[in-house]
């Protein structure tokens, strides 16, 4: 009896989720989500299983939300898979962290293909392994015609590198006199940055209750609404994308104006 009254209310918030997702197309859907997937590790440690485990099941959690992002025709999902200060944990886990790319492209590269998904990466390439950048750039170049979601992995991306980086650019483009100073404003400055192709993103997300940037994304998240969830990563999913989504259509953005 319990079973099947269980069932029935699972079967009821299935349909309500489902009723939800559609509700979500009839008003502005967020053109460039982008995620913090934090609480990979606690999912496991809650579990009695070593952190990869909740690494690898945060894997599964960007082809769930990778779908759905598709399904809602987002235009582009910024997904932190790797910040500039990951190295710092131990070898182990980062030789794991750094297979994570070819494990996910090996087996959901045709379906991203087949859904007309577009991969693109955001990062310092030089620190990252070779075989982990040949992954990378194999599923950049089999998608860089697809017009679909734009997915964009930052891979050892760190926002204030980013950001001097794109400095020691101008300042060279200055010297060279490729760029006169007096052009230099936000939106030439915005082209130096590793986003260029991208817009600002509308909604960011964080999981795990951790409430910062961590050093992401500092520049384009100017005016972005922020979503803050306690939901661990590898939990994350239709119900949660909904409700981030219903927040932010519930906020009218005024971009600094009244
Ligand atoms: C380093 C890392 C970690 C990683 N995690 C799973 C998601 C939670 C965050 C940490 C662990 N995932 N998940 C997918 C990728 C990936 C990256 C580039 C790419 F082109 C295709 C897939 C990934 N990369």
């Amino acid at each position: 009896m319990l079973n099947k009254l269980k069932q029935w209310k699972r079967q009821q918030n299935n349909e309500n989720v489902d009723e939800r997702f559609q509700e979500l197309l009839k008003h502005p859907i967020p053109g460039h989500i982008a995620i913090i997937m934090d609480g990979n590790g606690r999912w496991a440690q809650k579990r009695a299983l070593p952190r990869v485990a909740g690494h690898h099941e945060g894997m599964k959690c960007v082809r769930r939300i990778t779908k759905l992002a598709n399904e809602l025709g987002i235009e582009a999902l910024t997904l932190y898979a790797f910040s500039t200060e990951n190295w710092k944990r131990p070898k182990m886990e980062v030789e794991f962290l750094m297979k994570l790319p070819e494990e996910f492209l090996g087996t959901f590269l045709p379906e991203l293909i087949e859904e007309n998904v577009q991969v693109k990466m955001m990062g310092a390439k030089e620190a990252i392994p070779p075989h982990t950048l040949k992954a990378v750039n194999k599923a950049i170049e089999a998608t860089k015609e697809n017009d679909g979601l734009i997915l964009n992995f930052a891979l050892n991306y760190g926002s204030r590198a980013e950001i001097l980086d794109s400095i020691k650019h101008v300042l060279k483009d200055v010297q060279n006199g490729i760029l006169d100073e007096k052009q230099l404003n936000e939106e030439v400055f915005s082209n130096y940055l590793m986003t260029k192709e991208l817009k600002d993103p509308d909604l960011l997300i964080r999981t795990s209750g951790e409430i910062r940037l961590s050093n992401f994304m500092l520049w384009q998240l100017a005016y972005t609404e922020f979503w803050f969830t306690d939901c661990l990563w590898p939990d994350f999913g239709k119900e949660q994308l909904i409700e981030a989504i219903e927040a932010y259509q519930g906020r009218s953005r005024r971009f600094g104006g009244l």
